[in-house]
Parts: C-alpha cells; sequence; structure tokens
C-alpha cells in the first residue's frame, strides 16, 4: 500500500530514481559506466518546475524621495484616524466598526496602544443585554474585533440565533447573507469546547455556498473571498487589499480611512518591492541557480511568505534577515530531498552541526558554495547584532537550523532503512522539520528590542502556540505534498506514519489530520487571548506563520507550483499598481 516504494518508472524523466530503489541510499548507480573513474551516483532529482518570475524584480528601482514623500503624506490622514479612534462622542457600535475595519484594512500597527485603550473601556462596558436586541452582523463584527485584540468575548451571543426546539440555526440566519458572512469570519477565532461556533462554521459554510450563485456585486465578491480563505487564515497584506476592493461600504463614510488606506498601500509597496529587489539581488550575486540548480528557486515566493509574519514598515531589516535564511532551508530541503545521497547527507550535517569553514573540506563539490555562503552570513550577522548585545538572537536562530538539519538526516535514515515511523515518533522529529522553529527565532533576529533574552527563553520552552503552528505547518504540508514525495520515493510522511500507526485507509488518514490541524487552530487562538504569555508582537509572526500554511497548501502544494495561489499574491502585491490616490 501506501508503504510501499514506486519501483517502476512513472514515465518522467529518466534520472528520477525513488532512492529506495538501490537501497541501501546512495549506492552508485546500478549499471556501472566503464569509462568513468567515480560513477556519478543515482540521484533523486525531482525536475522542480522553475522560477516563473526569472530576473523581474531585480530590475526595480527605488526612488526614495518618492518614499519619502509617501511617508510624509501618511501623517495628516494617520492624525485624523487617530482623532476618530479616540474620539468620545462616537457611539460604541459605531467605534467597533470602525476599528475593525481599521485592522482588516492592516491599518491597526499605527495605534496599537489607542486601540487598546478603547477596546479596554468597551469590554468592560458589555452589556449583555445589548446583544439581546441587536442582528447577527452586528454582533459578529464586534465579537471579531473583541477577539481579533485578544478579549475573551464569549460565543454565547450567538446563542439567540439558535431555534429553542431544534438546536440549529434560524430559518431566518440563513436568509441574513451579510450576518452569515460575518458568523463564518466569527467561526475563525474559535476555541476549545466552542460548540457552537463549530456548528456556526459547518452551518455558514453550507449555506453561504448555496446561495453564492445567486448573490451579485460586492456581496458576491465577498462571499466568494470568504469562502475561499475567510480573514483569520489568510496573508494579512493580501487580505487588507483584498478588503478594501470589495468591502469598500464598511469605511466609505470615513475618507481619512480611506485615504490612509491608499496611502499605506502605496508606501509599503515601494518599501517591500525594494526589499524584494534586495533579496533577487542577493540570490543572484550568491549564484544559487549555478551551485544548487537542482532546488526549487523561490525567491519572490519566500519573501512573500516571510512578508506574511509581518508587514509594519520597521520590521524591513527583519525580513530581509529571516527570507534570507528561509531561502537557506530551501536549499537545505531540497538538497537533502531532492539531490544528495544519504552519505552526503551524512557529510553535510556533520559539516552543519560543527559549524566552522575547516569542514567545508569534507563536503561534496557541488554544495560547497553553500555552506561558505550560510556560515558568513551568520558571521555577518552575529557582528552585526553583537553591537547592541543581541548576537543571543542569532546563536538561537543558528541552533535551530543545526536542529533542522539533524530532523532532515534523520528522515533520511528512515527512507535509507525502508523504515516508516510510528506517528508519535514522526511527529516529534515532524515538529522540528516543520521549519516554523527556525523561521520563527530567525524572524526575532531583526526584531529589535522587543525580542530580547525573555522572549527568547519564553521560544525555548517550545511553548503550545508555536508547537501548534509548527503542527498545522508539518501536517498541511504532507497533506498536500505526499502524493508527490511518495511517487519520487522520499520519505515517509505523516500521512504514512499515521496509516501505519492506525491501521487506517489514507482517506481517513487525511481527514484525521485535517482535523488535528482543526484543533491546533484552537491552540492557536487560545494562545492570542489576553493575558498571552508574551506580548502580542512576538505572538503575531507564529500565528502568521500557520496563517501562510493555509494560504499556500489550502488546496495544492502551491510552493513547488507556485502558479496559482502565490502568482496571484506576488502580482497583487508586488506588479500591480496599489491603489490610485487620485480619486
Ligand atoms: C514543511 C514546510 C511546509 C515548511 C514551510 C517553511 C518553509 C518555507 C521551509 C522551507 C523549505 C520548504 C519550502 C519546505 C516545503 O516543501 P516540502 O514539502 O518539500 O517540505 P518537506 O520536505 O519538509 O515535506
Ligand atoms: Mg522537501
Ligand atoms: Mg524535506
Ligand atoms: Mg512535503
Amino acid at each position: 500500500m501506501a508503504l510501499v516504494r514506486n519501483n517502476s518508472s512513472n514515465g518522467r524523466e529518466p534520472v528520477l530514481s525513488p532512492r529506495s530503489l538501490t537501497s541501501p541510499r546512495g549506492l552508485t548507480s546500478p549499471r556501472p559506466l566503464a569509462a568513468r573513474p567515480t560513477p556519478e551516483p543515482v540521484r533523486p532529482l525531482a525536475n522542480f518546475p522553475p522560477s516563473i518570475w526569472a530576473d523581474r524584480f531585480i530590475t526595480f528601482s527605488l526612488d526614495n524621495s518618492e518614499l519619502e514623500a509617501y511617508a510624509n503624506a501618511l501623517e495628516e490622514p494617520k492624525e485624523a484616524v487617530r482623532s476618530l479612534i479616540t474620539d468620545t462622542t462616537i457611539d460604541a457600535t459605531t467605534k467597533l466598526k470602525l476599528i475593525y475595519s481599521v485592522h482588516r484594512l492592516g491599518l491597526s500597527y499605527l495605534y496599537p496602544e489607542e486601540i487598546d485603550a478603547e477596546l479596554d473601556i468597551l469590554f468592560k462596558k458589555i452589556d449583555l443585554d445589548y446583544y439581546e436586541q441587536v442582528d447577527l452582523y452586528t454582533i459578529s463584527v464586534q465579537f471579531q474585533v473583541f477577539r481579533h485584540h485578544g478579549y475573551r468575548l464569549s460565543s454565547d451571543i450567538f446563542k439567540k440565533f439558535k431555534d429553542t426546539t431544534t438546536g440549529i440555526f434560524t430559518d431566518e440566519v440563513s436568509k441574513d447573507v451579510k450576518g452569515m458572512l460575518s458568523l463564518y469570519e466569527s467561526a475563525h477565532l474559535r476555541l476549545h469546547g466552542e460548540d457552537i461556533l463549530d456548528e456556526a462554521l459547518a452551518f455558514t459554510e453550507a449555506q453561504l455556498k448555496k446561495i453564492v450563485s445567486t448573490l451579485e456585486g460586492d456581496l458576491a465578491r465577498q462571499v466568494n473571498q470568504v469562502l475561499k480563505r475567510p480573514f483569520h487564515t489568510g496573508m494579512p497584506m493580501v487580505e487588507a487589499r483584498l478588503y478594501f476592493n470589495t468591502h469598500e461600504e464598511d469605511f466609505s463614510c470615513h475618507e481619512a480611512v480611506v485615504k490612509l488606506a491608499k496611502i499605506n498601500f502605496n508606501y509599503l509597496q515601494l518599501q517591500q518591492k525594494e526589499e524584494l529587489r534586495m533579496v533577487s539581488q542577493w540570490w543572484k550575486d550568491m549564484e544559487f541557480q549555478t551551485s544548487v540548480p537542482y532546488i526549487r528557486d523561490r525567491v519572490p515566493e519566500i519573501y512573500l511568505w516571510i512578508l506574511g509574519l509581518y508587514f509594519e514598515p520597521y520590521y524591513s531589516r527583519a525580513r530581509i534577515i529571516a527570507t534570507k535564511i528561509t531561502l537557506f532551508l530551501v536549499v537545505l530541503d531540497d538538497t537533502y530531498d531532492a539531490y544528495a545521497t544519504i552519505d552526503e547527507i551524512r557529510l553535510i550535517t556533520d559539516a552543519i552541526n560543527r559549524w566552522e569553514m575547516s569542514a567545508i573540506d569534507q563536503l561534496p563539490q557541488y554544495i560547497k558554495p553553500f555552506f561558505r555562503i550560510l556560515l558568513n552570513e551568520y558571521d555577518d550577522l552575529e557582528k552585526e547584532y553583537s553591537k547592541d548585545g543581541r548576537a543571543f538572537s542569532v546563536h538561537a536562530s543558528k541552533q535551530a537550523f543545526q536542529e533542522i538539519a539533524r530532523g532532515y538526516l534523520e528522515e533520511a535514515e528512515w527512507l535509507n532503512n525502508n523504515y516508516v515511523a510510528t506517528f508519535p515518533e514522526y511527529m516529534r522529529n515532524g515538529l522540528i522539520t516543520s521549519a516554523y522553529n527556525v523561521i520563527s527565532k530567525s524572524a526575532l533576529v531583526g526584531m529589535g528590542a522587543i525580542a530580547d533574552e525573555e522572549a527568547l527563553a519564553w521560544f525555548e520552552t517550545h511553548p503550545k502556540i508555536l508547537k501548534a503552528s509548527e503542527l498545522i505547518s508539518r501536517l498541511q504540508d504532507d497533506v498536500m505534498t505526499f502524493q508527490f514525495e511518495r511517487k519520487r520515493g522520499q520519505s515517509a510522511t505523516g500521512v504514512d506514519a499515521y496509516i501505519k500507526e492506525y491501521k487506517v485507509s489514507e482517506e481517513v488518514a487525511i481527514k484525521e489530520l485535517m482535523k488535528i490541524i482543526e484543533n491546533a487552530w484552537k491552540d492557536i487562538n487560545e494562545g492570542c487571548l489576553k493575558p498571552t504569555e508574551v506580548s502580542m508582537a512576538l505572538l503575531t509572526p507564529i500565528l502568521n506563520l500557520a496563517r501562510m500554511i493555509d494560504v499556500v497548501y489550502k488546496f495544492d502544494d502551491g510552493f513547488t507550483f507556485p502558479g496559482k495561489t502565490l502568482k496571484d499574491y506576488i502580482t497583487l502585491l508586488f506588479v500591480s499598481p496599489p491603489p490610485s490616490l487620485e480619486n
């Protein structure tokens, strides 16, 4: 069944030879070439599709005066919106709708204190009787605002929309499209034990799917959009742009909000295009395309992934660092999965563990440039961050990088022994190979004072929310990539391990893994409620990492085959013009 590797040619390139064919992994080709003294080993080449972007983003040229002009233009509407947020004459319902729109438009980062202060007051004043009188849409918006910002508003406020005798949502609810849409968004913020939100999610999803084809205009666009991906599991930067395009009626009454959103999009796009240019140029200068041509060449996609973690302008340096380290992970993952022999993998892992330049001598030629660049980059970071006493964050990232290399080796050893791990054994290593420990720690390096030693100590406790994000990454990737990986004779995935452990069909295994993922989302939602273990600024990248998995892997393996979702997102953010300031 699933665990038996495909030993026959799958009709593709002859070079595509599952490693388990030549057990033990790494043995030379079964057909020795007499003319060659050292025959080239059979390599598990995947023939990944090339980049769809080539050098497109390298040619961008930033006009600093333009960036500065946007920064200056932001000031006036920014202050106008601040006045609105803090205006004591605005009633609670209007205020909460305003804060909701500000958040959905990606503008909350400009007013963290003001928003918190306002919500603190409003949350204390909550009168549950009020919720008895208002409509589903209003209640759902308020529920989201409070939950987005960490306030534990009870989901009992939705009880009144259920029929007391049947226990299901009323007919009235199923006729209220806007209310259902907002309830559907709300349900994604569910916690453990919130059965009413589990039911709401199933109910609204079914109802919205049923009626979507009958809708028109913005409402049709909104429902299509939410069914594809609700705000809570989306990439914040993209969700902000989509909300701006389809929910104008929510915020057009506040001229300053419209103006601020437009300028902010223009400002951020310039900055992000410059960052993308920098990492693209670096990638080219490092000549990865020549030294490791077998990997997935995905610079814009990885930059997008990291932009998904944080888009605030002050995290520019942090994004560059985290993007480079994640690109190193792509090289490492594809080298282990789609090029190196088991003997080479052992040598590479050992060199990464030793972390000294002299270890380069033991490496195969093709990976030497990578090893040199890896050590040099970390060296530079260490120097840069030693100055302000922050080298500890670089060390943590490095240690996590070494740990993932050992995790990848473990997978390779399992494959070499034709061994499928038990499910707990798989998950222990799987949380490491999820890459989210390395990425989240690397994300801290450039974040500045907020990512202090105390924050790092918290990360080192392997908190529940980080585990949940890693689990979502590991299992959602497995569910969407196992078939392709299995065909290529790669190491067994969580799907294989689950099948072996529980002796179930592939279909059941996938369903069960999806349930485990759903539960992990509830852990994440719990972890973002006040009082949080560490500041929300540190939790947000962890939450956003989970969101990015949904973005990349909800429908298919969007990373290996980036021509759909990721292409659309990259086009929207870095190719299409941002909203015009003219009208
Ligand atoms: C595991 C995962 C989703 C990580 C996300 C973080 C990230 C961008 C890691 C870099 C390597 C990578 C793109 C792995 C996903 O592909 P793959 O399916 O080849 O990963 P695998 O070999 O671990 O299954
Ligand atoms: Mg892989
Ligand atoms: Mg791998
Ligand atoms: Mg995979």
